[in-house]
This record gives structure tokens, C-alpha cells and sequence, in this order.
């Protein structure tokens, strides 16, 4: 059996990473896209999704999941956290390697929220995976964002120098669509 399910992002790498993990396993969930550009609030990561995952649910007027990804240097205290976006596209790879030049630890988390509405008016539920790593040069193809420069734990490679199995397998976004798909499981 197959289900849809409506997954609102105006990003194209996030849509691809999801519709195939979604894709695999025994229990297939099917995604339908729709791109819309949500306004997103300051506040904690779990604000920022909630917030999203509300208007996206009134502007479709029905059910939908949306995903706010946060990146967190841990001597900034986490930030930039939820304003990675802009801290990126205004910084790139070598600004971000610049912020933390001046501490010993370049530790960071990756943070992957999804949110889930079953439709307006009602409170969305949350879902959340964390991979902790540290913010390196750039190594790798630099399609999808800060992949070249964030590398987990333990692993030799950054998320861009691996195989899209390797990443999915160990990240923020992987860990928290386990979690979504067993929620969608147990709702079947
Ligand atoms: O696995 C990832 N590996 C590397 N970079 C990533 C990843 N996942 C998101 N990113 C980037 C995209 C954006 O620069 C920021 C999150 O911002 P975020 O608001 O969640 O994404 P977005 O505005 O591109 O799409 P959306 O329409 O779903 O809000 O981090
Ligand atoms: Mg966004």
C-alpha cells in the first residue's frame, strides 16, 4: 500500500533526499511536492517548524509536512542554528571555516526538524534527527548547501564526498524520516 503525502519545500536537494528515503523500505510513502516559498520566524528550531509547518497547512488548506534544517557550531552556542540559510548563501564555505577560526572546537550539529499537520487548525507534530560533526574545508561536490563542509563523527568524509546511501544512512534528515515514517506507519 502506498500513501501521499504532501511535502512543502522550495528546495530541490531536501525533495530529492526525502522522496527516496521515503521510497525504500517495505512500507513506500509517496511524495507529492508542492513549492511553496513559507515565511519562516526567528525562534528555536522546533518554533521555526511549527510556525512553517501552520501557514503551509492554511495555505494548502489540507495535510502536509514541512522540514526546517538547522546547522549549529557549538563555540557559537548554536548558532547560527535556524539562520544557516542566510549565514550561508551571504558567508559560503570559506566564511563559515572564517566564523569559528578564532576557537579550538569546530564542532557542529546538523538538525533536521519535520513538522506534520493533518490540516489547519491543528497543532503540528514534530520529528527530529541530530548528526553531530565538524565544520571542515570544503571537500566534494558542492550541490546541496553546507555538505562540503560539514563531516559527522567518526567518518573520514564530509556529507558530500559520500555515497547519497552513506549520508541517508547517518543523517539529520535520515534520523528524523525514521521517525516520521514510523508515526505514518501507525496511523495506516
Ligand atoms: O542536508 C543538508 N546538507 C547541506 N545543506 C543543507 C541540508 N539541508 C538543508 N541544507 C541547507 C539549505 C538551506 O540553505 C539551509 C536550511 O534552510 P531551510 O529553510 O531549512 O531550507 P530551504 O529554505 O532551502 O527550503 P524550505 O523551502 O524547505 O524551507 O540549509
Ligand atoms: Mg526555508
Amino acid at each position: 500500500m502506498s500513501k501521499k503525502l504532501v511535502f512543502v519545500t522550495g528546495n530541490a536537494n531536501k525533495l530529492k533526499e526525502v522522496k527516496y528515503i521515503l521510497s525504500q523500505g517495505g512500507h513506500p510513502i509517496e511524495i507529492v511536492n508542492e513549492a511553496l516559498d513559507i515565511p519562516e520566524i526567528q525562534g528555536t528550531t522546533v518554533e521555526v517548524a511549527i510556525d512553517k509547518c501552520k501557514r503551509a497547512a492554511e495555505l494548502l488548506n489540507g495535510p502536509c509536512i514541512t522540514e526546517d534544517t538547522a546547522l549549529g557550531f557549538t563555540a557559537l552556542g548554536g548558532l547560527p542554528g535556524p539562520y544557516i540559510k542566510h549565514f550561508m548563501a551571504n558567508l559560503g564555505h570559506e566564511g563559515l571555516n572564517k566564523l569559528l577560526d578564532g576557537f579550538s572546537d569546530r564542532g557542529a550539529e546538523a538538525i533536521c526538524t519535520f513538522a506534520y499537520s493533518a490540516g489547519p487548525g491543528t497543532e503540528p507534530l514534530i520529528f527530529e534527527g541530530r548528526t553531530a560533526g565538524e565544520i571542515v574545508q570544503s571537500r566534494g561536490t558542492k550541490v546541496f548547501g553546507w555538505d562540503a563542509i560539514f563531516q559527522p563523527v567518526g567518518k573520514e568524509q564530509t556529507y558530500a564526498e559520500m555515497p547519497a546511501d552513506e549520508k541517508n544512512a547517518i543523517s539529520h534528515r535520515g534520523k528524523a524520516l525514521e521517525k516520521l515514517r514510523a508515526f505514518l506507519q501507525s496511523q495506516a
